[in-house]
């Protein structure tokens, strides 16, 4: 009896010994992870990325949430009569719009997330980008052939006040913060892509790392003629690539680059849509999806 469960308990313990490297180096450390809209596909989906902060938590990791919400905001709007609208892969948002995205994303994701979360105890607390000033915006003109363009109520990040976050990350609790800035003069709210603001809170937390989950393997090399994933690329050659990406990927990963050279020492897009992929993540040597790294110092560069 007690032979048969040595045996069946031995791989279990092995595992976990596995992770241990893992768990040392990060041990204490801040990790942003933001949630993408699109990998938020099913509840099993759901309740396994909970399950997965909820360990990075009780290993001794500081884990900060960053949740999207696009097809959810989209499919709003769409019963608002209001008709969706990209430029530059940003959504052009109306005043009656931004109405929408900050019912959805504030009202509906992250509560949601939320509740998934504190399933397992009194962990999440969720907050929006307006609370306590922690993202403060200005009006965003996009460039587009050459060309300022008004796209409404979007935001540039001008300043992010960490000071909420850390106070909840110093009592145990895990941040859940939906992409929705204030204005300099508190007078409105910005609408701020989702990746952008994970990538800027990485980067102002001094996080270890930015994991950002969404709904392909991670970057393709040459999208949408195949599905090779690059796996690892450095800043500078992210930069290089940046002008040939599209759609979706452009601010995922311009958020990457922005970590990166801001001091985060890992970025990674994942695939969200693979349960446990957070997990996944940390049991393989080399990770899965595509990693960012910094420059590699002179001298050590291929
Ligand atoms: N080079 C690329 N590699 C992978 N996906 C790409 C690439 N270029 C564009 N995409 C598109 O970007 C999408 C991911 O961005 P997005 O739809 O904004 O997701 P999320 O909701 O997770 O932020 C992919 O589903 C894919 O359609
Ligand atoms: C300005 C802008 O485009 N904001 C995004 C915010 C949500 C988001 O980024 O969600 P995903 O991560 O799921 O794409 C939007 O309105 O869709």
């Amino acid at each position: 009896m007690t032979t048969t469960r040595k045996h069946t308990a031995l791989p279990k313990a092995q595992i976990l010994v596995e992770a241990l490297p893992w768990l040392t180096r990060h041990h204490g450390k801040t990790v942003v992870i933001k949630f993408g809209g699109n990998a938020m596909v099913d509840e099993e989906l759901k309740a396994a990325f909970a399950q997965d902060v909820v360990f990075l938590r009780h290993a001794g990791l500081k884990p900060v949430v960053v949740h999207g919400g696009g097809p959810q905001i989209s499919a709003a709007l769409d019963r608002h009569g209001i008709v969706s609208e990209f430029k530059a892969g940003l959504r052009v948002t109306t005043e009656d719009a931004m109405d929408v995205v900050r019912m959805v994303l504030a009202g509906q994701v992250q509560r949601e997330l939320v509740g998934l979360l504190n399933r397992h105890g009194p962990l999440a607390v969720g907050l929006t980008g307006e609370d306590a000033h922690t993202i403060t915006a200005t009006k965003h003109l996009p460039e587009i052939d050459g060309e300022l363009v008004d796209i409404g109520r979007v935001g540039e990040i001008t300043a992010i006040d960490t000071g909420a976050i850390e106070a909840l990350l110093a009592d145990g609790r895990i941040p859940v913060v939906s992409s929705i800035a204030r204005s300099q003069d508190d007078g409105h709210v910005y609408n701020v892509n989702a990746d952008t603001a994970a990538a800027a809170l990485a980067a102002a937390l001094g996080a270890e790392t930015l994991m950002v989950l969404t709904d392909v393997e991670g970057l393709y090399e040459d999208w949408p003629h195949s599905d090779e994933v690059i796996s690892r690329l450095t800043a500078t050659q992210l930069e290089k690539l940046l002008p040939e990406l599209s759609s979706g990927m452009v601010p995922k990963m311009q958020g990457c680059l922005h970590a990166v050279r801001g001091g985060v020492r890992t970025a990674r897009v994942i695939d969200g849509r693979v349960q446990h992929s957070i997990l996944l993540e940390i049991f393989t040597d080399e990770g899965i999806g595509t990693m960012v790294v910094p420059d590699e110092p002179e001298g050590d560069a291929p």
